[in-house]
Protein backbone atom coordinates (compact mmCIF):
# COMPACT_ATOMS: atom_id res chain seq x y z
CA UNK A 1 0.00 0.00 0.00
CA UNK A 2 1.84 3.26 -0.71
CA UNK A 3 1.61 6.29 0.57
CA UNK A 4 -0.05 9.24 -0.71
CA UNK A 5 1.14 12.81 -1.60
CA UNK A 6 -1.61 14.77 -2.48
CA UNK A 7 -1.28 17.80 -4.67
CA UNK A 8 -3.67 20.81 -4.57
CA UNK A 9 -3.70 22.88 -8.24
CA UNK A 10 -2.45 25.81 -6.15
CA UNK A 11 0.34 23.96 -4.87
CA UNK A 12 1.14 22.49 -8.65
CA UNK A 13 0.90 26.28 -9.63
CA UNK A 14 3.39 27.42 -7.13
CA UNK A 15 5.88 24.34 -8.01
CA UNK A 16 5.90 24.78 -11.35
CA UNK A 17 6.18 28.38 -11.04
CA UNK A 18 9.43 27.29 -8.64
CA UNK A 19 10.82 24.94 -11.47
CA UNK A 20 10.04 27.98 -14.05
CA UNK A 21 12.39 30.10 -11.81
CA UNK A 22 15.21 27.10 -12.00
CA UNK A 23 15.00 27.18 -15.77
CA UNK A 24 15.90 30.55 -16.04
CA UNK A 25 19.03 30.89 -17.85
CA UNK A 26 19.23 26.98 -18.39
CA UNK A 27 18.60 27.44 -22.26
CA UNK A 28 20.89 27.67 -25.11
CA UNK A 29 20.56 31.21 -25.98
CA UNK A 30 19.82 34.35 -24.51
CA UNK A 31 16.00 34.07 -25.28
CA UNK A 32 16.02 30.58 -23.27
CA UNK A 33 14.90 27.52 -25.29
CA UNK A 34 13.92 27.20 -28.44
CA UNK A 35 10.47 25.36 -27.35
CA UNK A 36 9.27 23.01 -24.96
CA UNK A 37 8.38 19.64 -25.33
CA UNK A 38 5.86 18.00 -22.98
CA UNK A 39 5.35 14.37 -22.09
CA UNK A 40 1.22 14.26 -22.54
CA UNK A 41 -0.54 13.36 -20.46
CA UNK A 42 0.81 14.60 -17.40
CA UNK A 43 3.66 17.09 -18.52
CA UNK A 44 0.45 19.18 -20.56
CA UNK A 45 -0.74 21.80 -17.50
CA UNK A 46 2.87 21.93 -15.94
CA UNK A 47 3.82 22.61 -19.69
CA UNK A 48 1.60 25.47 -20.01
CA UNK A 49 2.54 27.47 -16.91
CA UNK A 50 6.57 26.73 -17.66
CA UNK A 51 5.25 27.85 -21.28
CA UNK A 52 3.83 30.94 -19.35
CA UNK A 53 6.51 32.01 -17.12
CA UNK A 54 9.19 31.62 -19.83
CA UNK A 55 7.61 33.40 -22.58
CA UNK A 56 7.72 30.75 -25.13
CA UNK A 57 4.98 29.89 -27.44
CA UNK A 58 6.42 26.60 -29.33
CA UNK A 59 5.20 24.14 -27.92
CA UNK A 60 5.49 20.46 -29.21
CA UNK A 61 4.23 17.20 -27.47
CA UNK A 62 5.63 13.70 -27.00
CA UNK A 63 2.85 10.85 -25.88
CA UNK A 64 4.53 8.11 -23.67
CA UNK A 65 1.74 6.00 -21.60
CA UNK A 66 3.74 3.62 -19.37
CA UNK A 67 0.49 3.26 -16.28
CA UNK A 68 -3.11 2.48 -16.64
CA UNK A 69 -3.68 4.12 -13.34
CA UNK A 70 -1.03 2.23 -10.53
CA UNK A 71 -0.55 0.06 -12.91
CA UNK A 72 2.74 -0.18 -14.68
CA UNK A 73 3.09 -1.92 -18.21
CA UNK A 74 5.94 -1.58 -21.34
CA UNK A 75 6.01 2.21 -21.89
CA UNK A 76 4.45 3.05 -25.72
CA UNK A 77 5.55 6.00 -27.91
CA UNK A 78 1.63 7.04 -29.31
CA UNK A 79 3.02 10.06 -30.78
CA UNK A 80 6.67 11.10 -31.22
CA UNK A 81 7.77 14.52 -31.26
CA UNK A 82 8.68 15.79 -34.77
CA UNK A 83 9.26 19.75 -34.71
CA UNK A 84 12.40 19.54 -32.19
CA UNK A 85 14.91 17.38 -34.26
CA UNK A 86 17.50 15.79 -31.47
CA UNK A 87 15.87 18.14 -29.17
CA UNK A 88 19.23 20.23 -28.53
CA UNK A 89 18.25 23.57 -27.53
CA UNK A 90 14.15 22.29 -26.25
CA UNK A 91 13.31 21.90 -23.17
CA UNK A 92 11.45 18.74 -22.24
CA UNK A 93 8.40 18.83 -19.10
CA UNK A 94 7.09 16.26 -17.54
CA UNK A 95 5.02 16.11 -14.05
CA UNK A 96 6.76 13.85 -12.63
CA UNK A 97 9.54 10.90 -12.82
CA UNK A 98 8.90 7.82 -11.04
CA UNK A 99 11.09 4.31 -12.33
CA UNK A 100 12.56 6.63 -14.72
CA UNK A 101 11.08 4.66 -17.74
CA UNK A 102 8.80 6.76 -19.63
CA UNK A 103 12.26 9.65 -19.11
CA UNK A 104 14.02 7.30 -20.88
CA UNK A 105 12.27 6.45 -23.33
CA UNK A 106 11.84 9.97 -23.86
CA UNK A 107 16.10 11.36 -23.58
CA UNK A 108 16.06 8.40 -26.51
CA UNK A 109 14.06 10.08 -28.78
CA UNK A 110 15.33 13.94 -27.76
CA UNK A 111 19.08 13.09 -26.82
CA UNK A 112 19.98 17.14 -26.43
CA UNK A 113 17.00 17.97 -24.76
CA UNK A 114 17.12 19.76 -21.15
CA UNK A 115 14.75 17.48 -19.11
CA UNK A 116 12.70 18.78 -16.05
CA UNK A 117 9.77 17.39 -13.99
CA UNK A 118 7.89 18.96 -10.91
CA UNK A 119 8.50 15.98 -8.64
CA UNK A 120 11.12 13.35 -8.63
CA UNK A 121 11.54 9.72 -6.83
CA UNK A 122 14.88 8.96 -6.42
CA UNK A 123 14.75 6.11 -8.82
CA UNK A 124 14.31 8.66 -11.66
CA UNK A 125 16.16 11.63 -10.24
CA UNK A 126 19.06 11.22 -12.19
CA UNK A 127 17.59 10.77 -15.72
CA UNK A 128 16.21 14.68 -15.27
CA UNK A 129 18.33 18.05 -15.49
CA UNK A 130 15.97 19.93 -12.77
CA UNK A 131 13.30 19.49 -10.50
CA UNK A 132 11.66 20.77 -7.85
CA UNK A 133 10.14 18.52 -5.21
CA UNK A 134 11.48 14.98 -4.14
CA UNK A 135 8.98 12.46 -2.67
CA UNK A 136 9.95 8.80 -1.89
CA UNK A 137 10.29 5.81 -4.05
CA UNK A 138 6.79 4.47 -2.20
CA UNK A 139 4.89 7.43 -2.46
CA UNK A 140 1.97 8.17 -5.07
CA UNK A 141 1.36 11.45 -6.26
CA UNK A 142 -2.06 12.32 -6.62
CA UNK A 143 -2.11 14.97 -8.82
CA UNK A 144 -5.24 17.66 -8.93
CA UNK A 145 -6.62 16.29 -12.40
CA UNK A 146 -6.80 12.69 -10.89
CA UNK A 147 -8.66 13.79 -7.57
CA UNK A 148 -11.91 15.81 -6.18
CA UNK A 149 -12.79 16.86 -2.63
CA UNK A 150 -14.56 14.89 -0.73
CA UNK A 151 -16.12 13.94 2.89
CA UNK A 152 -13.54 12.80 5.41
CA UNK A 153 -14.66 10.90 8.40
CA UNK A 154 -13.85 12.77 11.78
CA UNK A 155 -10.63 11.36 13.27
CA UNK A 156 -12.30 9.86 16.09
CA UNK A 157 -14.25 7.68 14.30
CA UNK A 158 -11.71 6.45 12.35
CA UNK A 159 -8.85 6.15 14.89
CA UNK A 160 -10.10 2.58 16.19
CA UNK A 161 -7.72 0.88 18.71
CA UNK A 162 -5.26 2.97 18.68
CA UNK A 163 -6.94 5.85 20.25
CA UNK A 164 -8.59 3.22 22.44
O1 LIG B 1 9.17 7.47 -14.42
P1 LIG B 1 8.03 6.56 -14.80
O2 LIG B 1 7.98 5.31 -13.97
O3 LIG B 1 7.97 6.26 -16.27
O4 LIG B 1 6.67 7.32 -14.43
C1 LIG B 1 6.42 8.66 -14.74
C2 LIG B 1 5.41 8.80 -15.85
O5 LIG B 1 4.17 8.15 -15.51
C3 LIG B 1 3.08 9.04 -15.66
O6 LIG B 1 2.57 9.00 -16.98
P2 LIG B 1 1.48 7.91 -17.46
O7 LIG B 1 2.18 6.79 -18.14
O8 LIG B 1 0.61 7.57 -16.30
O9 LIG B 1 0.65 8.65 -18.58
P3 LIG B 1 -0.16 10.04 -18.51
O10 LIG B 1 0.87 11.13 -18.30
O11 LIG B 1 -0.81 10.13 -19.85
O12 LIG B 1 -1.16 9.97 -17.40
C4 LIG B 1 3.72 10.40 -15.40
O13 LIG B 1 2.94 11.43 -16.02
C5 LIG B 1 5.07 10.27 -16.05
O14 LIG B 1 5.00 10.56 -17.43
O1 LIG C 1 -0.33 10.21 -10.86
C1 LIG C 1 0.76 9.58 -10.77
N1 LIG C 1 1.45 9.59 -9.59
C2 LIG C 1 2.65 8.93 -9.42
O2 LIG C 1 3.25 8.95 -8.34
C3 LIG C 1 3.15 8.22 -10.56
N2 LIG C 1 4.26 7.47 -10.77
C4 LIG C 1 4.20 7.06 -12.05
N3 LIG C 1 3.08 7.54 -12.66
C5 LIG C 1 2.40 8.25 -11.76
N4 LIG C 1 1.23 8.92 -11.86
MG1 LIG D 1 2.94 10.88 -18.11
Amino acid sequence: MPRYYTVTWDQLHRDAKALAWRLVGKGPVEGGFKGIVAITRGGLIPAAIVARELDCRLIESVSVVTYDEEEMGQPKVVKPPVAAGDGAGWLVLDDLVDTGTTARVVRGLLPGAHFATIYAKPAGRPLVDSFITEVSQDTWILFPWDTEPQFVAPIIKTAGAAGA
